[in-house]
């Protein structure tokens, strides 16, 4: 049975329009007009337990607005959703125990206190045992390397090493479902790679089920399988990263070392030339063309290397995001 389940569901936000100035100021307070933004729109998704899915979308595209609707902290405007068997709207503890959220640009930890103390005031809310609190606190400490750390100001760990510890902090009660809305945001490489690597990790030993977003194209490459694309609130891609890149980038790039001079007129025949340095070429080829168009290389050629590459995963995104048609 699917562990998330959203049919149909849609948010519109009314917003108050303001004209600017003392007299839209004056006005705006006798009489108010609003705007409606439909931030989502008939949105329908099924996430079964265990998935790691990636949540795609340009900024504004309604990404945070359906993750709030799925952890119940806004109500939708239409439609239905159902997250571990709960409405989340209603907030019942029993589904309050079973998902959490990160935000990489909120923080739960207090700045100023070591983020023990935080984690001690979670586990009462949560109602855990002293037990399973420590249990839990050391099992996810070395699991995100955090030794030694827990016991200073939050204010003074890395940034890095503060996303880390929220993670510990949303994790303590262990839930089941995981809404991670840009958990990499500004870390560097090294961090983001840990921070991927923790989630990977915690999706195997504890077959949680994890819905992310990210604009970095690596951690979703790196942690899903499916995809999940939305576009001005409409769902438009469902389906493997594999296969968008496939629809949206029906180009692969051909890399060739010559072994003599070629002028540009005699290589045109081959593909679309995108660059050429020294005896280096880089053509752009259709992929129904590519099996013919390497072969008559060879064949006519003088050639010493070869190599075929997919264009970037971020070039495919790209292209749904321009497109917004539905594909799936
Ligand atoms: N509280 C709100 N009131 C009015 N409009 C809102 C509100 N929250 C979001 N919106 C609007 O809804 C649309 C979707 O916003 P949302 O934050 O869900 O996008 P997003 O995909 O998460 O974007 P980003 O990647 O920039 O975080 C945007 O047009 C935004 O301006």
């Amino acid at each position: 049975m699917s562990i998330v389940l959203v049919e149909n569901l849609s948010k519109v936000y009314p917003v108050a329009v303001k004209e600017p100035g003392l007299k839209g100021t004056v006005s705006h307070f006798f009489r108010r007009t609003y705007r409606q933004i439909e931030a989502v729109k008939q949105v329908s998704f099924q996430i079964e337990p265990g998935e790691v899915v990636g949540f795609l979308g340009a900024n504004g595209a309604g990404k945070t607005t359906t993750l709030k609707m799925l952890t119940g902290l806004i109500h939708p405007s239409n439609g239905r959703v159902r997250v571990a068997g709960h409405v989340p709207f209603q907030r019942q503890p029993e589904f309050l125990r079973q998902i959490t959220l990160v935000m990489g640009q909120k923080q739960q930890l207090i700045w100023d206190l070591p983020a023990l103390d935080s984690l001690k005031i979670n586990a009462a809310i949560y109602g855990l045992s002293t037990q399973e609190y420590r249990r839990r606190v050391g099992e996810l400490t070395e699991m995100l390397s955090l030794q030694g750390k827990l016991n200073q100001p939050v204010r003074k760990l890395s940034l890095g090493e503060r996303m880390k510890a929220e993670l510990l902090a949303a994790l303590l009660h262990q839930p089941k479902v995981l809404f991670l809305d840009e958990p990499t945001l500004g870390l560097d490489v090294n961090a983001q790679v840990g921070v991927r690597e923790f989630l990977r990790e915690y999706n195997q030993r504890y077959g949680a089920t994890i819905l992310l977003t990210s604009h970095y194209m690596a951690d979703i490459t790196a942690l899903c399988q499916r995809v999940l694309v939305i576009h001005k609130g409409q769902l438009v891609y469902d389906g493997s990263l594999d296969q968008l890149v496939d629809n949206f980038s029906p180009y692969r790039e051909v890399q060739v070392e010559l072994a003599h001079p070629v002028s540009k007129e005699e290589l045109l025949p081959y593909g679309e030339i995108k660059a050429v340095t020294g005896l280096s070429v880089r053509f752009c080829i259709k992929r129904e063309e590519m099996t013919r168009a390497v072969a008559k290389m060879l064949a006519e050629l003088e050639v010493v290397d070869l190599t075929v590459t997919d264009p970037p995963v971020e070039e495919a995104i790209g292209r749904v995001f321009t497109a917004g048609n539905v594909v799936s």
